[in-house]
C-alpha cells in the first residue's frame, strides 16, 4: 500500500490451468488459485486471471455453458476482491447476454466493486470464436487508484490501432488476459513487445496453461516495461507470476522519447 502511493504496483498473473466445459470446477480451481496467490504475496495490489476461464474454447455447448449476464462470476471476484483488498482484473468469461454469447472481461476494485466491463472486439477465426460469440463494440479505458489502464483480450493485440486508441485516452498499462496456444510463442512475446514500446506503456498479460480443443497454451504470462524490458515471464506450467508495475517510468520513457508528441495523425490516419 505505502509503496502504491509512490505508483509502485505489486502485480500477479494467475498463470492457472482450465478444464473444457466445466465452469464449477474452473471456478473453484480460480478461487484456489487467487487464494494461494493472496497467501503467499501478502502486499499485493492486483491480480490477473487469464482469458475464458470458465469454459475454455467449449464452444459447441457454449450457450448451455456461459454464466448468464456474469452474475455468478461478478459475484464471487467481488466479495474475493472486497475480503482481500486487492484489485481484479478477472481475466475474461462466456458471458450469455440478450440471447447472445460475449468473451467479457469484469474489473473489480478493492471495495468489491464493478470498475469496468470489456468484451472482446475481435474474435479469433482459428479457434471459430466469430460463429459462435458476438463481438464487444467499444474500446475501454478504466481507472484503478490513479492507475488509467486499457482493456484488451488476447488476439486484440494483433491490432496495434486498439492499444494505441487506450494509450491515446490515457492508459498506461494495457491488460492482456489470454489463451493463446502453440505453435505461436514468438508472435506472442513480439507482440506483446512491440505494444509496450511503440505505446510506452507497461503490458501486463496473463496466457493459461494446459491442453484443451486440440490445442497447447504455454502460458508465458509477462509483465513488460514501457522500455520494452521484461520484468516477470512465465514458463510453461500453472504459476503465480509476480512483478512490478512502477508508473514513474512511463513518464520517464514518454519524456525521453517523445513519440506522442512527434504522431503525425494527417499523415496516416484512415
Ligand atoms: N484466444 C485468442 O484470441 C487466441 C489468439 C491467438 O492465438 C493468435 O495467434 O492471435
Amino acid at each position: 500500500m505505502a509503496e502504491l502511493q509512490q505508483g509502485k504496483w505489486r502485480v500477479a498473473l494467475v498463470q492457472g490451468d482450465i478444464r473444457l466445459g466445466e465452469p464449477e470446477e474452473n471456478r473453484k480451481h480460480m478461487q484456489e488459485l487467487l487464494g494461494r496467490t493472496v497467501a503467499e504475496h501478502p502486499d499485493l495490489d492486483l491480480a490477473v486471471l487469464p482469458e475464458m476461464w470458465n469454459t475454455g474454447y467449449a464452444l459447441d455447448r457454449i450457450h448451455e455453458l456461459a454464466d448468464a449476464e456474469g452474475k455468478a462470476t461478478r459475484e464471487w471476484l467481488s466479495a474475493f476482491a472486497a475480503k482481500h483488498r486487492i484489485h481484479i482484473v478477472g481475466g475474461s468469461i462466456a458471458e450469455k447476454r440478450d440471447g447472445k454469447i460475449y468473451n467479457t472481461m469484469y474489473v473489480f476494485d478493492r471495495e468489491g466493486k464493478e470498475t469496468a466491463r470489456y468484451a472482446k472486439i475481435h474474435l479469433f477465426r482459428l479457434m471459430e470464436e466469430e460463429k459462435y460469440l458476438a463481438s464487444g463494440e467499444r474500446n475501454v479505458v478504466f481507472e484503478l487508484e490513479r492507475m488509467k489502464a486499457g482493456a484488451s483480450i488476447c488476439f486484440d493485440i494483433r491490432f496495434p490501432e486498439l492499444a494505441r486508441t487506450l494509450a491515446l485516452q490515457g492508459a498506461k498499462v494495457l491488460f492482456v488476459p489470454a489463451e493463446w496456444p502453440h505453435p505461436r510463442l514468438h508472435h506472442w512475446r513480439t507482440l506483446l513487445m512491440a505494444r509496450a514500446i511503440e505505446n510506452q506503456m507497461y503490458v501486463v498479460a496473463c496466457n493459461r496453461v494446459g491442453s484443451g480443443g486440440g490445442a497447447d497454451f504455454f502460458g508465458h504470462s509477462m509483465i513488460i516495461d514501457p522500455w520494452g524490458e521484461i520484468v516477470a515471464e512465465g514458463g510453461e506450467g500453472e504459476e503465480i507470476v509476480t512483478g512490478t508495475v512502477d508508473l514513474s517510468l512511463v513518464d520517464e520513457v514518454r519524456g525521453r522519447i517523445p513519440v506522442f508528441a512527434d504522431r503525425r495523425p494527417g499523415c496516416y490516419e484512415l
